[in-house]
């Protein structure tokens, strides 16, 4: 089924360039599935989150039965064509996004509110901006070269959700790297310099060297298929498909 021709759907898109022809030195639409070029050496990544102000780990929030039916429900709807990355965009046309991402946006109050300052919690929760959703589906070997999301295009306060499998993100900026584990039914929010100042990846990796939480030993983890939600707000005047307005 194609979902873009569900009725009342949101704007949909899964082909690479829709909204993104524009000459932005970002990487954005990617082809996940072979490596652009040879991966740097791993660093072994933990679970604890690096120290990049803006970047926000909330391990383990998304509750087992959730993961459960996001994962039927993208398997089902979504990963039925060739594709691996569809994205979702609310509009004043279309104000929602698929009925089965409610139980997660109406479980991010909770998970978000305890941390998150209340300026970037409102920006996320309640912003009138169209909301972006993209999905993506990793088989093992396959990642995401390292970008920084449209500035122009997206507002602050990113958030990941992690589903199914584990895989390891990687932040590099002025030469400075760490790298995060990311496991099935974690959320991440990047904001700030994690945001914009950092680029953020996912090394083009069959497995990935984990230290324990005290950074001691290594063990290798191989990678599974991951499916990750991403959700953004998009800026002012950015929705309009086709139009790239810069
Ligand atoms: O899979 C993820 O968690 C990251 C995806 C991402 O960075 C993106 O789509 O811009
Ligand atoms: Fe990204």
């Amino acid at each position: 089924m194609d979902p873009g021709s569900r009725e009342g759907s949101p704007c949909f898109s899964s082909s690479r360039n829709s909204l993104f022809d524009s000459d932005d030195d970002e990487v954005e639409q990617q082809d996940r599935e072979s490596a652009p070029e040879a991966t740097s050496t791993p660093i072994a990544a933990s679970s604890t989150p690096p120290p990049i102000p803006g970047l926000f780990l909330f391990p383990s929030a998304l509750p087992i039965k959730l993961q459960h039916s996001l994962a039927a429900a993208l398997s089902s709807s979504v990963w039925t064509s060739s594709s691996n990355q569809v994205m979702l965009f609310t509009s004043t046309e279309r104000p929602s996004l698929p009925s089965f991402l409610d139980p997660l946006l109406d479980l991010l109050p909770e998970i978000l509110s305890p941390v998150l300052p209340p300026p970037l919690l409102d920006l996320i929760l309640h912003s009138p901006l169209p909301r972006q959703a993209i999905l993506n589906l990793y088989r093992p070997g396959m990642g995401i070269t390292p970008h920084v999301d449209l500035p122009h295009r997206y507002e602050d306060g990113i958030v990941g959700v992690s589903l199914v499998g584990s895989t390891v993100m990687d932040f590099t900026h002025d030469g400075e790297a760490h790298s995060l584990l990311l496991r099935p039914g974690d959320v991440y929010v990047l904001s700030g310099e994690a945001r914009f100042g950092w680029k953020h990846g996912i090394a083009y990796r069959e497995e990935d060297w984990i230290s324990d939480e005290t950074g001691g030993e290594l063990f290798l983890l191989k990678r599974r298929m991951r499916m990750s939600i991403t959700l953004r707000r998009m800026k002012e005047g950015a929705n309009v498909v086709g139009d790239e307005g810069e």
